[in-house]
């Protein structure tokens, strides 16, 4: 079992965390850390070792309400039952796939986000800023990290442009596939520490996974293979141990995740023209040639350019589009089907 014997620190316990917990708290209930939800039972780890227990708890309450890999729970030692989710440090979630716009919750209180991609023709600024958008709104730390610095003379290029994206953003670059490079990580894969990945398609997502599970990921393989119990298929959302002691949280559904209502992140990731824009001479100037446009000013003296404001546009067009009800959607496209008949 991945989460025997650890201390409440190694499994990510802190002051946030204790602080909810009343110190005249007789019920007896203990904390414990959900280390995996299957379909039919939920695995937890506390001081005493792991547990599992039936799922049922935040039955018939909101989709935020139910606990997800992750979470802190008080579980009642006599009865087996959650008694209460800890308030988290921060959740992800996303719309269910199918339009009836229910939540499924990703994954809860993780420390730190690697938003990875790699030191290729695959490189795209546009799609770091939209999960830096998203770390921002879940209020999770992002690093970013550039892999494949084996395959290019200049990775410090690719590094220069990903940190260019916001002031202090942590960068780093690797080789996935060397265990002394991604070294580099650890910081943030220590012990009690943890981590979440997202990045797209083929940017070695699961090779640095491997590399930071070490002979942890190996171990875990062969063993499903040997038992044959196929569990990891019965297996929703797990949190696994990194060689270093800390846990990753990795689903299909972390690494997919798409931008919806991210409207507050969006506006931490462009601060600098949404601080411009609150200049503007009109509240509400679109930044397309008004006069006293602080926003184009921005643009003249060089400080922002017009690719920046572009990618800004469309994703705040995207952000309205997405966090639309289907109606509302509907009126969308119809707007835009009439300006492209319009343009024709
Ligand atoms: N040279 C080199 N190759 C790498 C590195 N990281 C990953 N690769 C290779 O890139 C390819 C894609 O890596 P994956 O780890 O499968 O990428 P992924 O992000 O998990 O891709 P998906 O499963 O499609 O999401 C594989 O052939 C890896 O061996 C690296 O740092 N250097
Ligand atoms: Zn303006």
């Amino acid at each position: 079992m991945e989460s025997a014997n650890q201390t409440l620190e190694e499994l990510g316990w802190r002051p946030f965390f204790s602080a909810q917990v009343p110190q005249t708290d007789d019920s007896g209930a203990e904390p414990f850390r959900v280390m995996a939800v299957h379909r039919g039972k939920i695995a937890v780890a506390g001081a005493g070792g792991p547990l599992d227990i039936q799922p049922g708890f935040g039955d018939g309450m909101a989709a935020e309400d139910h606990p997800t890999v992750g979470d802190w729970v008080l579980v009642d030692p006599a009865t087996l039952q959650i008694t209460q989710i800890l308030q988290r440090a921060n959740l992800f979630k996303r719309r269910a796939p199918g339009g009836d716009q229910k939540t499924q919750l990703i994954a809860a209180n993780v420390d730190t986000l690697f938003i990875v991609a790699s030191c290729n023709q695959d490189f795209s600024i546009p799609r770091l800023e939209r999960y830096l958008i998203l770390a921002r709104e879940v209020g999770v730390h992002p690093v970013i990290i550039l892999t494949k610095t084996d395959l290019t003379d200049t990775p410090e290029t690719f590094a220069a442009a990903a940190r260019d994206l916001q002031p202090g953003l942590q960068v780093e670059t690797i080789n996935g596939k060397d265990p002394a490079s991604a070294a580099s990580l650890s910081d943030w894969c220590g012990k009690g520490q943890t981590v979440a990945l997202v990045g797209s398609s083929g940017v070695g997502k699961s090779t640095l996974v491997n590399t930071l599970r070490g002979s942890d990921s190996i171990a875990t393989q062969d063993i499903r293979k040997a038992d044959g119990t196929g569990r990891h298929t019965t297996t929703v959302r797990e949190m696994h141990r990194l060689h270093q002691g800390g846990w990753l949280l990795d689903t299909p559904g972390m690494r997919e995740l798409q931008l919806t209502d991210v409207a507050s992140g969006l506006a931490v990731v462009f601060a600098d023209i949404v601080e411009a824009a609150e200049r503007c001479r009109f509240s509400d100037c679109a930044h397309r040639g008004e006069p006293g446009c602080a926003v184009q000013a921005a643009i003249a003296d060089g400080t922002l350019t017009l690719a920046r404001l572009d990618r800004w546009r469309a994703l705040v067009a995207e952000e309205i589009y997405n966090s639309a009800s289907p109606a509302e959607r509907r009126a969308l496209d119809r707007i835009a089907a009439a300006a492209a008949n319009k343009r024709k």
